[in-house]
């Protein structure tokens, strides 16, 4: 069973369908990124999963319910925080933390507390009075506190300082790890980086690859060879040739090849050069997002 789930859903803000037949899977246990540029349909994919967003068509199943589902057993096992923090502005933190209490059957005063303690977060100040990142802290407590099983996040970090950051994906690792799942929103590709186990990218109304990070950082690579001295006649010509080749930069001694899939033969081949130095670093979530959605790596 997937904790999300999405196919062919289709969306309109105004006149425009902005989804255009999205598909979409949470495997339990995982933090999915939801990466598009702006404007690409992100939130509006959020809260059409929801029911809080219409939907034109498309099937939606969030831990095998419809999101509609009569009763509360959806709304008891999943959260939403949107872009903007905690909703409920005129209520204190300690206001939002009691109403959790009621509404979830697995709800953590300690956890919601401990959450609210350590991203700063004032208990007996009105939410509308809260700071950006102080909103968003209270609504990411809330959100933690409230055991659900599938949480969506709309751009979590949103206002947090750099250590509330840090704190904040530590949380949230920790939340996954007991087999909890996420699906957030991010413009931020190295905290990503460090958050998430996969990612969806978002591009003309349809997500048009779901993939493992891990894959997605080992398919391609940047391997950097320093050599003895300058690049000797014909080199680049004979790497160009090699299988997986798909870039090239030559910077003095310096050179810095992109490649996919398999880089046997280009090792071999930087080896007999007798380089001083070789080494091989994942590529880049950017590099990647830049290929698929457009932009600047
Ligand atoms: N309330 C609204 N009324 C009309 N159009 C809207 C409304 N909200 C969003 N849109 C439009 O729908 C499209 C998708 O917006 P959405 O907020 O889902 O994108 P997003 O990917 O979350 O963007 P961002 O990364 O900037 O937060 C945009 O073109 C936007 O202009």
């Amino acid at each position: 069973m997937n904790a999300l789930h999405v196919e062919g859903l289709v969306a309109r803000q105004g006149r425009r369908a902005v989804l255009q037949g999205a598909d979409l899977s949470v495997t339990q246990g995982s933090i999915t990124a939801l990466l598009g540029q702006n404007g690409s349909g992100k939130s509006t994919l959020m809260r059409s999963v929801l029911g809080l967003h219409p939907r034109q068509r498309g099937q939606v199943r969030i831990l095998d319910l419809p999101p509609n589902a009569k009763g509360p057993q959806v709304r008891q096992r999943a959260t939403y925080v949107p872009t903007t923090g905690a909703v409920m502005v005129q209520e204190t933190a300690r206001t939002h933390f009691s109403f959790g209490r009621r509404v979830y059957p697995r709800w953590s005063m300690k956890r919601a507390l401990e959450t609210a303690a350590e991203l700063h977060v004032p208990l007996d100040q009105r939410a509308g009075r809260l700071s950006t990142g102080q909103r968003m802290g209270l609504a990411l407590a809330y959100a933690l506190g409230s055991g659900t099983e599938v949480m969506l996040l709309d751009e979590p970090t949103n206002g947090l300082d750099p250590d509330h950051r840090i704190l904040f994906a530590q949380l949230l690792v920790a939340y996954a790890s007991e087999g909890n799942s996420v699906l957030l929103s991010s413009h931020v590709l190295h905290e990503v980086e460090g958050l998430a186990d996969r990612a969806a990218f978002l591009k003309d109304g349809r997500i048009i690859l779901e993939a493992d990070l891990d894959e997605l950082r080992t398919q391609h690579a940047i391997v950097q060879a320093i050599l003895p001295g300058v690049v000797p006649a014909g080199t680049i010509q004979n790497l160009r040739a090699l299988p997986g080749v798909q870039g090239f930069e030559v910077q003095g001694r310096t050179l810095t090849v992109h490649v996919q899939g398999g880089r046997e033969a280009l090792l071999a081949a930087l080896a007999s050069l007798r380089p001083v130095d070789v080494q091989v670093k994942p590529r880049p979530l950017a590099d990647a997002y830049a290929e698929l959605l457009g932009g600047v790596a």
